[in-house]
């Protein structure tokens, strides 16, 4: 074997099929089952989306009513979850609580090793109900807030929201946060749907291949970059009293500064898409939207003063993560929450892919080519 044989990272490697997803880069695309994204998040709601991946197809209006009841009846926080959470301490990482709740549900599921397609889609179900309590009490108790107990009269985003700014959001913002957890949902092989596979390869259950996936997404070359988009905001200044313009010029000066010094500023680049992420105009219209009802212009001075610099600089354009960063800051959630945020959407595809992997499995385990000293001996 050459050096030339090994593909680094992976990249360009086709290493399986799936019909859960087509990430298109020359069209710019992304369909989910087929659908493109962007109808998803113009006309459905996060529930049908994540029946759609787990399906194939749409839910009927039967089948929606079915799972709606389902989800806002695994909606609450267990007594023993909630004292797990308890104990973690307020230091630890969001994504750790993320991480510690989706292995501590695994292990309280009757079903875990039951790795049949109908016990598995009722684990991707719960799962999927039950993180946004865990997310939502998380930043609650960091702020030295109770709990707030789940509604079920209320839709997965609205109650989500519910849940952790104990008070009904404004319309402009479900539809915002819905539009998110949409575009998060699902993305073809990236790096935490693929540990979930390689996990699943070795038939491991379900469970143990979500708290991999969860692992693999905290990383800020991954969905860690959402959380890493807002420090840099924070790193230029947010400053209300400033106009959109003044912003942007301090942001393209910080960017030019950052990349004279060679630096990677996250939520730019992808390793697909080489002319713009398909989610980015989506993302980008819902975030529009939050600096228009919160009324802060300057955030999209910011936003736009960084990109034109890349963009003049480097011709690298945004990722889901640039537009998804402030968004989330002006709902008011906590910069440390917007992954485990990105988590929350995810299962649904993660659960999605773990299903259609054991339906043709074969164990995952690529080759190396050895570098290191030529055989030696101890004495
Ligand atoms: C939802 C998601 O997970 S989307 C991804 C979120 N991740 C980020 O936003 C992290 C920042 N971006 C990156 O690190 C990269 O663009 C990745 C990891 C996403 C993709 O990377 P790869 O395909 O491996 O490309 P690679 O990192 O080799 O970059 C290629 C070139 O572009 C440059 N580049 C890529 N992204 C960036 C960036 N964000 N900032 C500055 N330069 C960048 C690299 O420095 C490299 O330049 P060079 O050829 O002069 O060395
Ligand atoms: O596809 C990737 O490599 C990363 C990404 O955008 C995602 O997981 O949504």
């Amino acid at each position: 074997m050459t050096e030339t044989d090994i593909k680094k990272g992976l990249a360009g490697v086709v290493v399986d099929t799936t019909a859960v997803s087509k990430v298109n880069p020359e069209t710019n695309s992304l369909l989910y089952r087929g659908y493109p994204v962007q109808e998803l998040a113009a006309s459905c709601s996060f529930e049908q989306v994540a029946l759609l991946l787990w399906n194939g197809e749409l839910p009927s209006d039967s089948e929606l009513a079915e799972f709606t009841a389902f989800e806002r009846s695994h909606r609450a926080l267990s007594p023993e979850l909630k004292q797990i959470i308890d104990a973690l301490p307020a230091t630890c990482h969001p994504m750790d609580v993320c991480r510690t709740a989706a292995s501590v549900l695994g292990a309280q599921d009757p079903t875990a090793e039951d790795s049949s397609r109908e016990a598995n889609l009722a684990k991707a179900k719960s799962l999927l109900a039950a993180m946004p309590a865990v997310v939502a009490y998380d930043q609650r108790r960091r702020r030295g807030q109770e709990l707030v107990e789940p509604r079920d009269d209320l839709g997965y985003a609205q109650n989500f929201l519910w849940m952790t700014f104990g008070e009904e959001a404004a319309p402009p913002v479900v539809e915002a946060f819905n539009v998110s957890m949409i575009l998060y949902a699902e993305h073809s092989f990236n790096a935490s749907t693929f540990t979930a596979r390689v996990i699943t390869s070795t038939l491991a259950d379900l469970h143990s291949a979500v708290v991999g996936a969860i692992g693999a997404l905290k990383g800020p070359l991954h969905g860690g970059a959402n959380e890493a988009v807002m420090h840099t905001f924070d790193e230029i200044g947010i400053r209300q009293e400033e106009t959109a313009e003044e912003a942007e010029a301090r942001a393209k000066a910080w960017m030019d500064d950052a990349l004279a010094q060679k630096k990677k500023v996250m939520g730019f680049g992808h390793r697909v898409y080489k002319n713009g992420d398909s989610r980015v105009p989506t993302m980008k219209a819902a975030l529009d939207a939050m600096i228009e009802h919160y009324d802060r212009p300057e955030l999209l001075g910011l936003y736009n003063g960084l990109e034109k610099s890349m963009g003049e600089a480097k011709n690298i354009k945004p990722n889901l993560d640039y537009p998804a960063g402030p968004a989330y800051h002006l709902m008011g959630f906590d910069t440390p929450t917007f992954t485990p945020l990105f988590v929350a959407s995810r299962i649904s595809g993660w659960t999605a892919h773990i299903m259609e992997q054991l339906e043709s499995n074969a164990l995952i385990r690529p080759l190396s080519a050895y570098n290191g000293p030529d055989e030696r001996h101890v004495s």
